[in-house]
């Protein structure tokens, strides 16, 4: 086989709660605006249907630790989400087959330069510098569903600095778990490895540097990340 001409990337991953056995991640797909109170503290019509983005598989940082505060942003967000993995996938999944393709679970923050969204969003623009930059995707260890089931319900938090942001229940999306991979499989065909970020809730806001994060969700593995120096 011939050799590439340049060493070839580390696989993106994710670790995986009670085992040594890590989740090799695909593609990120996320969703946008799929809660009513994050729409409107957004100031967006909440008529329009969520909207569907990608952040590259490089954006993964495995189980927080420290990101640096990003460059080109004054104004860096949090937005705590479910994250949902994907064992198999395909075109046109039903939503009543869409669980079958679950492999697991975990909390994830979807970081936002928030201060790039307003211009994007009015010029209808690619969302990728608002949303799709390094390690934008801080995620914590994967749940297997055979472990915490099918979630369909269950609070969703993000405290900052012991304080807490971020408070629903995922069961107020407005595009549940599998209507969300139903529409994506739609327009892709899903793949094992794939993950899906499923929008966040109310309560997002700014950080700085020093600000430690907390995301949990029950049943899942908490998540904690600190916000570092800003990145040369
Ligand atoms: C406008 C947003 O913040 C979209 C998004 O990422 C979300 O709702 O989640």
């Amino acid at each position: 086989m011939a050799a590439y001409v340049l060493p070839t990337a580390a696989q993106a991953h994710l670790d995986v709660v009670g085992s040594d056995e890590k989740f090799p991640v695909r593609r990120v797909y996320c969703i946008g605006k799929n809660y009513v109170a994050h729409i409107r503290e957004m100031n967006a019509d909440e008529r329009d249907p969520p909207v569907i983005f990608m952040k590259p598989a490089d954006a993964v940082v495995r189980n927080g630790g420290e990101i640096p505060y990003p460059v080109f942003t004054e104004n860096f967000h949090y937005e705590c989400e479910l994250v949902v993995v994907l064992k198999s996938g395909g075109y046109n999944i039903s939503v009543a087959d869409a669980a079958s393709h679950i492999y697991g679970y975990a909390v994830g923050l979807d970081m936002t330069r928030r201060d790039h969204q307003k211009g994007v969003l009015e010029k209808g623009l690619p969302w990728e510098v608002t949303k799709a930059f390094d390690l934008s995707a801080p995620i914590g260890p994967v749940t297997r569903a055979e472990e915490c089931g099918v979630l369909t319900s269950g609070q969703l938090t993000l405290k900052v600095n012991g304080e807490v942001k971020q408070d629903a229940d995922i069961g107020l999306m407005i595009w549940k778990v599998d209507e969300i991979i139903a529409k994506l499989s739609e327009q892709h065909r899903l793949q094992p490895g794939d993950i899906i970020m499923t929008g966040t809730p109310a309560g997002v806001g700014a950080v700085v540097t020093g600000d430690v994060l907390d995301c949990t969700m029950e049943g899942l593995e908490p998540m904690q990340v600190r916000i570092g120096p800003k990145a040369v």
